[in-house]
C-alpha cells in the first residue's frame, strides 16, 4: 500500500517497515485531519515554513539561553502575525506555530488561547466593538490574570478585589496582599500590555465573587509599566520556558465601568447588579481551554508515539534467537506493549478531542440564543477529559521516552521538552484532582436522575442502562460484537463505580457527616468513577470514529481499536473484577487478545505514527526524523553545543587545570 514516506537514501530498516505497510496512510491521515484537503493544507503550510528564511534556526533552540530563545520566538512570532496573518485560516493557526515555532510558548500563545476567548464569550457589545478589532489585529497583546500566589484552585477565595466607585463611575482594583498578587499567568510577565484580570467585585461592601475585568498594563508606546502597577517573569520552570509566565501586583489602578466583562453579568451606573444566566459563565474562557486543550495533547502523545515508534525500527540492539542478527528493538515484546497502547491512545484522544470540540461549539451557541442547558454536560465532559488525558499523555510520553533508552534522556529526542510541555497541563486550568471532582458532582447527579427515571444526555445514558452478564470472551471470533461486549462491560464498570461511590457518600451522610466532610471522605471512590465515565467517552468516540471510517482504513482503525480496548481493559482490571461483573478467565481472555493484537499491529506500527502526518521540523527529534537515518545526525546536533565552541573550555583552563597542576606539583 502506498506510504509516501518511503524516500531514496532512507534507512533501510524503515523504508522495508513502510513497503509491508496494509493501508494506504494519506487516508488514515485525511480522516484524522477531516478531509484530503485539510491534509494538503496542512503539508502546504510545513513545507512553505521549511522554506521561509524568516523561520530559519540558526541553531537549535535546545542550545539557546532562555533569553535568547524568547528573543527568536518573538522574532518568528512577529512574521506569524503580520506576514502570515492572511495566508493561513484561524484553525490552521494551532499548525502553522508548532510548525514555526515549537511547544514552549510564545508571545500570543494566551492572547489567542484565552484574552481573545474571555473577550469574545463575556465582553458585552460596547466593550467588543471597542477592544476585539484591535485585539485582533494585535494593535495589543492580552493574556489571562486569574490564578494568585496564594490561590489558583479557589476561585472563591481569590483575594484581588474591583470595588465599585459609583461617583466616578469606575472599579477601583487592587492587591491587598502579597500572597494576592497574579502568579503564573502566561506571557503576563515581558508581552502583555492588557490582561483580563479575575476579581472579586465588591458593590456597597458587598462580595459578588469573581468577575473578570480588562485592564491596561503598559504604555502602549514605552511599553513601560502603568502607575500603580508591578509586572515580571516568575522564572524558569520545566518547561515553556520561552513562555513569560508572570506575576502582577495591582495598587488601586482605577479602570472605567464600562471594562468590566459585562456580556452575562452587569453592573449598571448606579451600582445596581444583574446575575448572569448561568452562575458560572465567567468561568467560560477555561471551559473554552479545556474543550480544545484535549485535541492539543493528542497532539504531543502521537508525536513522542512517532519518535519511539520510528526510532525502535532503526535502533538494532540484541537477539532474540541466538545466531541470528541483532534485532530491531521494536521486535521486543515488551517495546511494543510500551508504545503501540500509546499510538492506541494518541488517536484515540485526537478522535475525543475533535468531538469535544464541536460540541463546546454547539454549547456557545445555545449561550449565545439565552440557552445554557448544554454547559454542565460540557463542563463535566471537559473536566473528565482534561484530567485523563492529561495523565495518561505524561505517562504515555514517559514511556515513549524510557524506550528509547540512553537517547531517549538527551533533549536531540525531543522526549524531555514534550514530556515538560505535557505535565503541565495536569495542573493548568484545574488541576486534575479537582477537576475529577467537578465530573463526579455532575455524575452524582446523573445517578439520582437515572433512579428518579429521568432523561440522561448522552455522555451518562449509560447510568439509566441495566446491567446484563459480561460477554467478553464469549462472542466467539466476530470482532464487532466482542467490541460491543467489551463497550458494555465498560458502561456497567462506570455505572457501578458512580453508583457505589454514591451510597458510600449517602453512608457517610447518614452517619452523621455533613454533605462536604462526607464528600471528602469519598473523593478517591469519586475520582476513579469519573475517570472511567471518560474513558468510557473516550472508547465510544473512538468506535464512532471506527463505524463512520471508509472501508479502505476500517481494517487498521479496528485492530488498532481492538488493542486499545483490550489495553484499557487490561489496565482497569481491577474495576473489572471488584464486583464480580467479570471474572479472572476473562482477564486472563482480554491478556491473551492484547498480546495477539501486538503482533498484529507490528506490520503497520510505522505507517500508523506516518499517519499522524507530524513534519521534521514540527516534530524536533533526531531519533523520530522520517528518514531514520539517527546516527549521523545525532552527532550533528552535538557538534552544535556550546561547550563544543572551543576545545579547552575556561572553566576547564581556569580551575580543573590549576588542580591538576597542583596537584601534580604536590607529588
Ligand atoms: C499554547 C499554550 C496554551 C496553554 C494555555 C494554558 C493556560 C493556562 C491557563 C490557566 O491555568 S487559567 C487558570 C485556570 N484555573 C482553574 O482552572 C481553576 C480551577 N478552579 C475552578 O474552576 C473552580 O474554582 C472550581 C473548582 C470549579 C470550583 O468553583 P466554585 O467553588 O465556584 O464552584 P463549585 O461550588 O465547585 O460549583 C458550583 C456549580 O458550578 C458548576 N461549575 C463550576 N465550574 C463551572 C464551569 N466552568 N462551567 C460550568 N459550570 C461550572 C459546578 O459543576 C457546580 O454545579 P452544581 O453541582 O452545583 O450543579
Ligand atoms: C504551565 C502553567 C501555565 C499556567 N497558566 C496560567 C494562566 O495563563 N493564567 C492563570 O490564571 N493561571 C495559570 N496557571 C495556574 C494554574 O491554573 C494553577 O496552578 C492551577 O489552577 C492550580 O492551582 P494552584 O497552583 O493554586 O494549586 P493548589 O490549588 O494550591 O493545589 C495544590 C494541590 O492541592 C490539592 N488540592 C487543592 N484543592 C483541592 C481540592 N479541592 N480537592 C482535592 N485536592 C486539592 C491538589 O493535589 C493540588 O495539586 C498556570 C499554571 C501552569 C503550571
Amino acid at each position: 500500500m502506498p506510504n509516501r514516506c518511503i524516500r531514496p537514501g532512507d534507512n533501510p530498516d524503515l523504508t522495508k517497515e513502510r513497503e509491508t505497510c496494509t493501508f494506504d496512510t494519506d487516508e488514515l491521515a485525511a480522516n484524522l485531519y477531516g478531509s484530503r484537503r485539510n491534509l494538503e493544507r496542512r503539508r502546504e503550510i510545513s513545507q512553505k515554513v521549511s522554506a521561509d528564511p524568516d523561520f530559519a534556526d540558526p541553531i537549535p533552540h535546545e542550545f539557546l539561553s532562555r533569553e535568547k530563545a524568547v528573543d527568536a520566538t518573538a522574532k518568528k512570532s512577529k512574521v506569524i502575525f503580520q506576514k502570515w496573518k492572511n495566508l493561513v485560516k484561524p484553525e490552521e493557526m494551532p499548525h502553522l506555530v508548532n510548525e514555526a515555532v515549537g511547544i514552549q510558548g510564545f508571545p500570543l500563545a494566551l492572547h489567542h488561547a484565552m484574552f481573545l476567548p474571555s473577550l469574545n464569550s463575556q465582553a458585552d457589545d460596547d466593550l467588543a466593538a471597542e477592544i476585539l478589532p484591535r485585539a485582533k489585529a494585535y494593535e495589543i497583546i492580552g493574556t489571562y490574570a486569574q490564578t494568585e500566589m496564594g490561590h489558583g484552585t479557589n476561585l472563591r477565595e481569590l483575594e484581588t478585589t474591583a470595588t465599585y466607585d459609583k461617583t466616578t463611575q469606575e472599579f477601583v482594583i487592587n492587591t491587598p496582599t502579597r500572597k494576592a498578587m497574579k502568579w503564573w499567568p502566561g506571557n503576563l510577565g515581558k508581552m502583555s500590555n492588557y490582561a483580563v484580570v479575575c476579581c472579586q467585585l465588591i458593590i456597597d461592601g458587598k462580595n459578588l465573587g469573581p468577575h473578570n475585568f480588562l485592564v491596561q498594563l503598559r504604555c502602549e508606546k514605552t511599553h513601560e509599566p502603568l502607575p500603580g502597577i508591578t509586572v515580571g517573569d516568575i522564572g524558569p520552570k520545566i518547561a515553556y520556558n520561552t513562555t513569560d509566565n508572570g506575576f502582577l501586583a495591582l495598587d488601586n489602578v482605577r479602570i472605567p465601568r464600562r471594562q468590566m466583562l459585562m456580556k452575562h453579568a452587569k453592573v449598571s451606573p448606579d451600582g445596581t447588579y444583574t446575575p448572569p444566566i448561568h452562575a458560572k459563565l465567567n468561568y467560560g474562557a477555561m471551559v473554552h481551554v479545556r474543550a480544545h486543550m484535549i485535541y492539543s495533547h493528542g497532539h504531543l502523545l502521537a508525536r513522542a508515539a512517532a519518535v519511539a515508534t520510528r526510532y525502535s525500527a532503526v535502533r538494532r540492539q540484541g537477539r532474540i534467537e541466538n545466531g541470528g542478527p541483532e534485532v530491531q528493538i521494536l521486535d521486543y515484546q515488551t517495546q511494543q506493549h510500551r508504545i503501540f497502547p500509546q499510538i492506541a491512545r494518541a488517536y484515540a484522544i485526537l478522535f475525543a478531542g475533535q468531538e469535544v470540540r464541536d460540541q463546546y461549539a454547539k454549547t456557545l451557541e445555545g449561550i449565545a440564543n439565552g440557552q445554557a442547558d448544554l454547559l454542565p454536560d460540557l463542563h463535566a465532559l471537559t473536566s473528565g477529559l482534561k484530567s485523563v488525558v492529561t495523565f495518561m499523555g505524561g505517562l504515555g510520553i514517559e514511556q515513549c521516552r524510557m524506550s528509547c533508552g540512553g537517547h531517549g534522556y538527551s533533549d536531540a529526542s525531543g522526549l524531555p521538552k514534550l514530556y515538560g510541555v505535557q505535565i503541565g497541563g495536569c495542573t493548568y486550568e484545574g488541576e486534575n484532582m479537582v477537576m475529577l471532582q467537578q465530573t463526579a458532582r455532575y455524575l452524582m447527579k446523573g445517578v439520582k436522575w437515572a433512579e428518579q427515571g429521568k432523561s440522561l444526555s448522552p455522555s451518562i445514558a449509560y447510568l439509566g442502562k441495566k446491567s446484563g452478564k459480561s460477554l467478553i470472551g464469549l462472542k466467539g471470533g466476530d470482532i464487532t460484537r466482542e467490541h460491543e461486549a467489551i463497550l458494555e462491560t465498560l458502561e456497567h464498570t462506570a455505572r457501578r463505580l458512580a453508583i457505589d461511590a454514591s451510597q458510600l457518600w449517602e453512608k457517610r451522610i447518614k452517619g452523621g457527616e455533613c454533605k462536604e466532610r462526607a464528600w471528602n471522605g469519598v473523593t478517591v471512590e469519586m475520582n476513579r468513577a469519573s475517570r472511567v465515565y471518560t474513558r468510557l467517552f473516550m472508547a465510544r468516540s473512538f468506535h464512532r470514529r471506527l463505524l463512520s471510517s471508509p472501508s479502505s482504513i476500517r481494517s487498521v482503525l479496528s485492530d488498532l481499536f481492538s488493542l486499545y480496548l483490550h489495553y484499557e481493559c487490561v489496565d482497569m482490571a481491577q474495576h473489572l473484577l471488584e464486583d464480580g461483573h467479570c471474572n479472572g478467565g476473562q482477564i486472563q481472555y482480554l491478556k491473551k487478545r492484547l498480546y495477539e493484537d501486538l503482533t498484529t499491529l507490528r506490520p503497520n506500527a510505522v505507517s500508523l505514527v506516518d499517519s499522524f502526518e507530524i513534519s521534521d521540523r514540527e516534530l524536533n527529534s533526531v531519533l523520530g526524523r522520517r528518514d531514520g537515518n539517527v546516527y549521523e545526525a545525532l552527532f550533528q546536533w552535538a557538534k552544535q553545543s556550546e561547550l563544543n565552541y572551543t576545545d579547552v573550555l575556561p572553566a576547564v583552563k581556569n580551575y580543573m587545570m590549576p588542580m591538576m597542576e597542583e596537584n601534580r606539583s604536590k607529588l
